[in-house]
């Protein structure tokens, strides 16, 4: 998507803007733009840039006080590495709203800016928010997670308004995993109603999701609470129940005997929980953590069952008590 085109500010107030830009944003795809939107209709002011914009990156941040990164995974590595290029102040803001993990690294996009600029607040920005639904002026709310206090409030105060609740949450990790492990049930979940196994499936599906993503989130270091609340479940339900998600519709063409290519093209969008998929089944192996679910995604995507196998698959495991939230 071009930066240029689709920005809901024009090139030239963008140009203008950029000497006094209080929060620049990285990445005009779909979530870029509709985090631009929202602020902008706060007046603040806001510079939209992408690698194909013709402002450069070091004119886009050059005033920014917040600078948020809305690209895609596979961005976030290089985006990190051209701003430290660049002399970012300490006190400059660092949000990331990137819900995936790093093939190279495993590591999430906070972890990777916080790698980057150590000095620098960084605050996660996750919940169930679907753009379009954004886009349309619907109401939504989300999380501000931050371990600077401080800095998870001015986000919090730079977005919120009549339609966009933001909530602060002291733990960004938690938050950020939530919205990047729910990826991966919101496949499942499409694949199940591809299948159309009913709603009983579809709830059994969902509920048993929730200790799976809190068992491997609290290995990597969220906290349990996290993952109930809007960034987790929250999270999770809005894509599990919504056509708008790219996740689940990846999982229903699965179910529909569709390629992943054929899906990935006719999306012509991100669907971060292929990736996702594959970095956290590498994680599980190499950390002995059970993830079923994930785990029969992981074998789907990569072409080794069918949807009816995987099915069978969960539902011939070992028969085990319901117990607590993290079994
Ligand atoms: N859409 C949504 O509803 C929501 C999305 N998210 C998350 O936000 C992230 C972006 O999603 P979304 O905007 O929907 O995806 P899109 O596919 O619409 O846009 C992806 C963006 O990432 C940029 N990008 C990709 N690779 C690179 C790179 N190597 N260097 C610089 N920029 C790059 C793209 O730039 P270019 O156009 O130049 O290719 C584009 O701006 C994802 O992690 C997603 O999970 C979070 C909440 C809601
Ligand atoms: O994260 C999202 C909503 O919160 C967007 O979901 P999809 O990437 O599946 O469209």
């Amino acid at each position: 998507m071009d930066a240029n085109v689709t920005s809901p500010i024009s090139i030239d107030a963008q140009q203008a803007q950029k000497q006094s830009a209080e929060l620049t944003i990285l990445g005009a795809g779909a979530w870029g733009t509709a985090l631009a939107s929202l602020v902008e209709k706060n007046n603040h002011t806001v510079c939209l840039w992408s690698r194909s914009s013709e402002m450069s990156l070091a004119d886009a941040v050059q005033d920014a006080h917040v600078i948020l990164s809305a690209v895609s995974m596979k961005g976030v590595p290089s985006v990190a590495a051209q701003l430290k290029e660049l002399n970012i102040p300490p006190e400059t803001i660092i949000v990331t709203a990137t819900k995936g993990l790093d093939p190279e690294t495993t590591r999430t996009p906070s972890q990777i800016f916080h790698d980057t600029f150590p000095d620098n607040p960084i605050v996660v920005l996750s919940g169930p928010n679907l753009s379009k639904e954004i886009d349309r002026g619907l109401p939504a709310a989300t999380v501000a997670a931050s371990s600077h206090p401080e800095a998870a409030e001015a986000v919090q105060y730079l977005f919120s308004s009549d339609t966009f609740r933001v909530y602060s949450s002291p733990d960004p990790l938690g938050a950020e995993l939530g919205g990047t492990l729910k990826n991966v049930i919101a496949i499942a979940v499409g694949i199940c109603e591809g299948l159309d196994l009913g709603s009983n499936a579809r709830s059994a599906l969902m509920t048993r999701a929730l200790p799976e993503m809190i068992r491997i989130g609290t290995h990597l270091g969220g906290q349990a609470e996290t993952f109930v609340g809007l960034s987790g479940l929250g999270d999770m339900l809005a894509t599990c129940t919504s056509v708008l998600s790219r996740n689940y519709r990846v999982g229903y063409g699965l179910a529909q005997g569709k390629s992943l290519d054929q899906i990935l093209e006719e999306l012509g969008s991100t669907a971060e929980g292929v990736n996702t998929t594959n970095v956290l089944v590498q994680i599980a192996n190499r950390e002995g953590i059970p993830v079923p679910i994930s785990r029969q995604v992981y074998h789907l995507l990569n072409g080794k069952i069918t949807p009816q196998e995987a099915v069978e698959a969960l539902m011939e495991r070992d028969l085990k008590a319901e117990a607590c939230l993290l079994t």
